[in-house]
């Protein structure tokens, strides 16, 4: 039997999470004995529904719901959109929590770590488990920040569904572009919700409209919000023509009515749900042609007739092939529109088995998570997502299989019985999972431990935090022998700073923050070399003659070429050493050390004496390639960001003032209801310290998202600037 297990490390606690998708009828038994209940920490946790003394047949039902009943969910946006207050409310209402945390009080279940408490910020994904009304949700609260974008791609890709929550005075914000584009790629069935319809300045219409025009996406309108900003009071449930009203008296939301629209009491919200409904119908319609068969055959003198539940079903379609968004309005913070969205989430995201998953593995101990507590469990089945532990060879992206004839066979399974068109390696390849695109990282820096006797622990701490975070990477300088870490931002590589102080009792101290800059040439430029050299009776004696260019694209690796005159017999013997060779000298350019891009090295020939080690073939074609790249005009190239800085219209000329000292090129500036947004690039360099400069500069009132948008040539002023200030000589 096999599994495919899709894995991503939760927390800091090194506990993996599986998503086990399962076709057959395999199960996975762990000891009954290890069960364990779990412990509340801090805040008032509802006991799970039937775990009283360790009841393992009502433990099963709860784990073990059947398949089309279960969802698994992730809530994705830009930052501050509301997620984890959205997710708090969800876990109130459904009875998982028995109090309401809140973000700005750092109460929160799924903001667990201590930074994300600290910041108000989701730094992990969180994954909690609850039922609403019949139906078992996973659901995981991702990071909005754009420095932990990887951190969301590696959750979309357990997901069957997600919630794109907005901020409605915002509407579509540059971090919600970013992770839509990811759950197109991963395929993922989205609803919108916009909160915040009680903030001033909150527009429903607007919001949809910038999910129109922005996410070039169908939104399909559900709900029509009842007030906006302060006048906000409830929702209108469109497809049944009610009025949802939540009573003022009740604090936490709990309490609502639903009323039908009347035209006695509501003439004029009934005329705009009914436009509204008929709207809707035909939206529908045009995408799925079951339903405008239905609409045209029956109903199409009269729209009202056509029964709620005929539309909730072709919404769903629409949803799962994802023509069209179902989108919902409401406010967390102010406890309105929850329910509704959870109804929605059961209605029309999908369930596991409405997704292509094949797989199944034997594994030895499973856990269900509750944000960061963990309950063990027997067995679980298909479409769930759980943790595993002691992974101690895998990193977050893997995809897990018994073993390697068991991938195989799955393959073939999937392929078709006997059919075996596919090379052996082609066919692990179909059966992984969609791996995660990881960001270059653009900063780093230097870090080192309180004293050299704790260099092992901090390679150790460093080691588990690259398995777990795959945007960050860890080298040593080959000069220096200093450890660096290379990350997405400041706050990155801030908050691995502080979790090795908590996390692993480590004070570590870091060094300035670097950019992470790249080289390459201008001309092309030969050079030949000459290696002797004996060793004991051994001679080795290699010359070759090499050429460096620039390429005509753009390329991050060197584009390696041979002359014809280069022996192909020869080649068939040194090929991996000459690259080899090639490969690690374009690591480390000439002028800062930095990686080389955009070169292409073509071997023009190479004699090799009888008996040299590859090894000292391979030195000897770094060693050829080093002289040829010294000897060209050289280039350093830096990386330009996008920008884009949201800011109340009080504040843009002195936003734009300081842009233009930091070398920006403003490309764009929209109006957001009463916010101008701020498009443009700006080098790297420029942006060191910058939310604190935007913090003072606006009184805090602006937020910024930053993208690495490409690599471009430093203008030559500034290049001597920064490599008089590397040598020491300003
Ligand atoms: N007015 C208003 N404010 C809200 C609402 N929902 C959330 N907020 C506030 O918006 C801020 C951000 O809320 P969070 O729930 O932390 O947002 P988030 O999307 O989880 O943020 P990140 O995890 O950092 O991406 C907090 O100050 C909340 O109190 C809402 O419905 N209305």
């Amino acid at each position: 039997m096999l599994t495919n297990l899709r894995i991503f490390v939760m927390n800091h606690q090194k506990i993996s999470s599986l998503h086990i998708n399962n076709m057959c009828f395999c199960k996975i038994r762990t000891s009954l004995k290890r069960l364990k209940l779990p412990v509340p920490l801090g805040r008032n946790y509802s006991s799970l529904p039937g775990l009283i003394g360790n009841d393992i047949k009502s433990l099963r039902s709860i784990i073990n719901p059947p398949i089309a009943k279960i969802r698994n969910i992730g809530i994705m946006a830009h930052i501050d959109a509301g997620k984890t207050t959205t997710t708090e409310r969800i876990l109130y209402y459904s009875g998982y929590t028995r109090s309401l945390g809140d973000v700005d009080d750092g109460d929160t279940v799924t903001d667990f770590m201590a930074q994300e408490r600290e910041r108000g910020i989701t730094i992990q994904s969180a994954a909690v488990t609850f039922d609403w009304k019949g139906y078992r949700v996973n659901l995981i609260d991702t990071p909005g920040h754009v420095d932990f974008t990887l951190e969301v791609e590696r959750c979309l890709r357990v997901l069957d569904g997600a919630v794109a929550v907005f901020d409605a005075s915002a509407g579509v914000e540059a971090q919600t572009l970013t992770v839509w584009r990811q759950a197109d790629k991963h395929k993922i069935p989205r609803i919108c919700f916009l909160n915040k319809m009680d903030k001033t300045g909150a527009s429903f219409n607007y919001a949809v409209e910038s999910i129109r025009e922005k996410l070039k996406a169908k939104p399909l309108l559900l709900q029509l919000p009842v007030g906006e900003a302060k006048t906000f009071k409830g929702v209108v449930d469109v497809i049944n023509k009610e009025k949802l009203l939540w009573n003022p008296s009740s604090g936490d939301g709990k309490d609502f009515e639903r009323k039908p629209l009347l035209e006695a009491s509501d003439p004029e919200l009934l005329k705009e749900t009914t436009e509204a409904r008929n709207a809707l119908i035909e939206q529908v319609a045009d995408l799925d042609d079951e339903f405008a068969d239905l609409v045209l055959g029956e109903f199409s003198e009269n729209f009202d007739l056509l029964p709620a539940e005929k539309l909730q079903t072709a919404i769903r379609r629409v949803t799962l092939a994802q023509t069209a968004v179902p989108v919902l309005c409401g406010s967390a913070l102010k406890n309105k529109g929850i329910q509704p969205l959870l109804d929605a989430v059961t209605m029309y995201l999908p369930s596991p088995e409405e997704c292509n998953y094949e797989f199944l593995e034997r594994i030895s101990r499973l856990l269900l998570p509750f944000a960061d507590q963990h309950i063990e469990i027997p067995l679980l089945t298909a479409g769930n997502i759980a943790l595993t532990v002691g992974l101690k060879h895998t990193a977050t992206g893997d995809t897990i299989a018994s073993s390697k004839s068991s991938t195989l066979a799955a393959a073939r399974r999937a392929e078709g019985e006997g059919e075996k068109k596919y090379k052996q390696s082609d066919e692990i390849e179909r059966i992984l999972l969609a791996g995660v695109e990881i960001p270059e990282p653009v900063f780093f820096c230097t870090i080192e431990p309180p004293s050299m006797a704790k260099q092992p622990d901090l390679d150790h701490a460093l080691k588990c935090l690259e398995r777990e975070d795959p945007s960050l990477k860890v080298r040593v300088d080959p000069d220096s022998g200093q450890t660096v870490l290379c990350g997405m931002g400041e706050l990155h590589i801030e908050i691995i700073h502080d979790r090795i102080k908590r996390e692993y009792g480590l004070e570590t101290y870091l060094g300035p923050l670097q950019i992470a800059y790249r080289e390459t040439i201008l001309n092309s430029v030969r050079a030949t070399d000459t290696l002797d050299r004996t060793l004991g009776d051994k001679r080795h004696l290699v010359t070759v003659e090499v050429e460096t260019r620039p390429t005509e694209t753009s390329s991050a690796m060197p584009v390696i070429e041979y002359a014809a005159s280069v022996s192909e017999d020869l080649l068939k013997v040194s090929q991996e050493a000459i690259e080899n060779g090639i490969h690690s000298v374009c690591l480390q350019g000439p002028l800062l050390g930095s990686p080389m891009q955009d070169v292409a090295i073509t071997l023009h020939s190479l004699i090799i004496h009888p008996g040299t080690s590859t090894t000292m073939i391979s030195a000897c074609v770094s060693r050829c390639v080093q002289k040829a790249l010294k000897k060209a005009n050289k280039q350093v190239l830096e990386p330009l960001m996008n920008l884009e800085v949201t800011v109340t219209k009080d504040y843009l000329s002195p936003v734009l003032a300081d842009l233009a000292q930091r070398r920006g090129n403003i490309q764009e500036i929209q109006t957001r209801q009463d916010n101008k947004v701020v498009i443009g690039f700006v080098p790297l360099a420029e942006m060191m310290g910058y939310s604190t400069v935007l913090r003072t500069l606006t009184s805090g009132s602006a937020t910024f998202a930053l993208e690495l948008a490409t690599y471009q040539a430093m203008n030559p002023q500034d290049q001597s600037t920064l490599l008089n200030r590397r040598s020491g000589l300003t």
